[in-house]
């Protein structure tokens, strides 16, 4: 990178015009792909509305400048394009990554024919001129400040804390839900601030034209070409796009001038090549140095507040449908401080719904929901880990790109950030993970990756832990380890809400249980009691487990 902008100061010494709007061709490029991976890489949200965040640029110089000198029109630039953006995310940063970009591509379309209609019909004529007295070289060097800024932006963002959870929610939204990340304030937050950077592009190339219209300022190609860039640069760092910008943008200028009618598909063609021979960018050429696991001395986590008197959780008529199918009709449940609670029943009885609906997975249909004496029914997964629901999934659910430590290390980092390292490998010693801090989930093993769930949930401070089939898969000798485990949870006060299928481990951990069948609650109370119950026997058990 360092020879990237050494090279790009030095340009303009070769006192050569070519060379010099090619080189703002190239840094404006690299600019906006490193920008657009700062954002994309990591949520897996592919925006193609560069051109319009970069369009409110250009026309903020070429309305303002008039009446505001152009360096207040860069900053200015930047909060229209952010502002918009946020509109933008506000509305579809809930909806999956798909339907995002069509919108996104859509919405640059709708404002470029928006603009043209409006100059038509209500000023007159399209377009407008630009007289910003600049010279090529402010220009030119304050671009490259711009560059130069947004790539350490870029490159601090992707090691920070906020880098490392947008990462979590791209790997898996619904488990960085459960780790108590707010997904969507943190994916439009992020958009946001990359947009403005792009609109605080368009605003510094502005007075390179002296006349612009809605056409040359909204270009599409300019979202393409920048998508094409970052993921030519490989979307795993945005420095990739300062080493793709430089051979793209020039092949693109050469085949504009030798083939004009051919450049976009002789383009097109190159980069399908590209992408099957290089599918991680320029940058998988070069080996990728995955972020240090830094090692900290041990660290409690944060005692729990104080236990409200009364029921931990509370359901009430908790119901449930899936179009016809009422999976959950009318459950009544609670848990007790302390306590370590089984919720048992055949297969598609409900149990999985059950405990979605407590943990905000899912919403309920009716009924309600209070933890810690809060009426939380309804509640998102978030705000409920952070109040110290915790749970694991059926099916495992980890991040692929985040190391084992991150995974621990995520949830602590926005309760305390400072101690979040310490209390991370205590958690990690804890379940036993220690040694294999720096791995990725796809070298675990099935019961490593299971720990990983539950150091994930622990790192929540949990009051409550709902698992799911948490002991399913075991050998007798993990599973003796994990219900020891699950036990000195429990002495230590956090209360268990447990849905297994295995009976002994279900007799050895469970103070009560309840039971479900075609989602109703058919028995409930103190575990060997519950187990007799010749109905429970009759639907679930059979025989020989009562
Ligand atoms: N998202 C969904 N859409 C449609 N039907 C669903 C959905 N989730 C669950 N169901 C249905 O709801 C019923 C209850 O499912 P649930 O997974 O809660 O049962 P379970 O007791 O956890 O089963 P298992 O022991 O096999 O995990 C089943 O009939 C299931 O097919």
């Amino acid at each position: 990178m360092g020879f990237f902008f050494l090279l790009a100061l030095a340009l303009p010494l070769f006192g050569s015009e070519y060379l010099l709007s090619a080189g703002v061709s190239v840094i404006l490029y690299a600019t906006l792909a490193a920008t657009w991976a700062t954002f994309t890489g990591p949520a897996r949200y592919l925006s193609l509305a560069t051109s319009a965040f970069f369009g409110i640029g250009v026309y903020t110089v070429a309305l303002l400048h008039p009446y505001l000198p152009w360096p207040a029109l860069v900053p200015l630039a930047y909060l229209f394009s952010a502002l918009l953006a946020l509109g933008v995310g506000l509305a579809t940063l809930r909806l999956q990554g798909i339907y995002f970009t069509v919108f996104t591509y859509g919405l640059a379309e709708l404002i470029r024919q928006g603009v043209t209609w409006i100059q038509r019909n209500v000023g007159g004529s399209v377009g407008n001129y630009i007289f910003v007295e600049i010279s090529p070289l402010t220009l030119y060097y304050t671009l490259v400040g711009i560059s130069l800024v947004a790539l350490i932006a870029g490159l601090r963002f992707q090691e920070s804390r906020f880098g490392l959870a947008l990462t979590a929610t791209g790997d898996d939204e619904l488990a960085a839900r459960h780790a108590g990340i707010p997904v969507f304030g943190l994916r439009i937050g992020v958009f946001a601030l990359t947009a403005g950077i792009m609109g605080a592009v368009g605003a510094v190339v502005a007075p390179r034209w002296v006349y612009v219209d809605p056409g040359l300022a909204f270009n599409p190609n300019l979202s393409f070409l920048t998508a094409v860039t970052a993921l030519l640069g490989g979307l795993g760092n945005p420095a990739g796009a300062f080493l793709a910008a430089p051979p793209l943008v020039l092949a693109y200028d050469f085949l504009s001038g030798r083939f004009p009618h051919h450049a976009t598909a002789l383009m097109g063609l190159g980069f399908i090549l590209l992408v099957y021979f290089l599918p991680r960018g320029l940058l998988g050429l070069f080996p990728t140095p995955r972020p240090q696991t830094p090692r900290h001395p041990q660290a409690a986590q944060n005692p729990a507040p104080k236990l409200p008197q009364g029921p931990l959780l509370q359901a009430q008529n908790l119901t449930k449908a899936f179009g016809g199918l009422v999976a959950v009709a009318q459950v009544d449940l609670e848990v007790r401080p302390g306590e370590a609670v089984g919720l048992i029943g055949p297969n598609g009885s409900g149990k999985t719904t059950v405990l979605g609906l407590l943990a905000g997975t899912l919403k309920p249909d009716g009924g309600r929901v209070r933890f810690l004496g809060q009426e939380v029914t309804g509640r998102p997964p978030e705000t409920l880990a952070r109040l110290g629901l915790a749970r694991t999934f059926q099916q495992i659910r980890l991040f692929p790109s985040l190391s084992v430590y991150a995974h621990v290390y995520l949830p602590l980092c926005f309760q305390d950030a400072e101690k979040a390292g310490g209390q991370a490998w205590a958690i990690l010693a804890r379940v036993g993970l220690e040694e294999k801090a720096h791995l990725y989930p796809a070298s675990l093993t099935y019961l490593d990756a299971k720990r990983l769930e539950l150091a994930r949930a622990l790192a929540l401070s949990p009051r409550l832990l709902l698992l799911d089939e948490w002991l399913a898969g075991l050998n007798p000798a993990e599973l003796q380890q994990a219900v020891t485990l699950l036990h000195e949870l429990q002495r230590e006060g956090i209360s268990l809400l447990i849905v297994e299928h295995l009976m002994p481990a279900i007799r050895a951990l469970c103070d009560r249980v309840y039971v479900l069948s075609f989602g109703e609650i058919i028995a409930q109370g103190p575990t060997e009691e519950v187990l007799r119950h010749p109905k429970v026997v009759e639907v679930y058990l059979g025989v020989e487990h009562a």
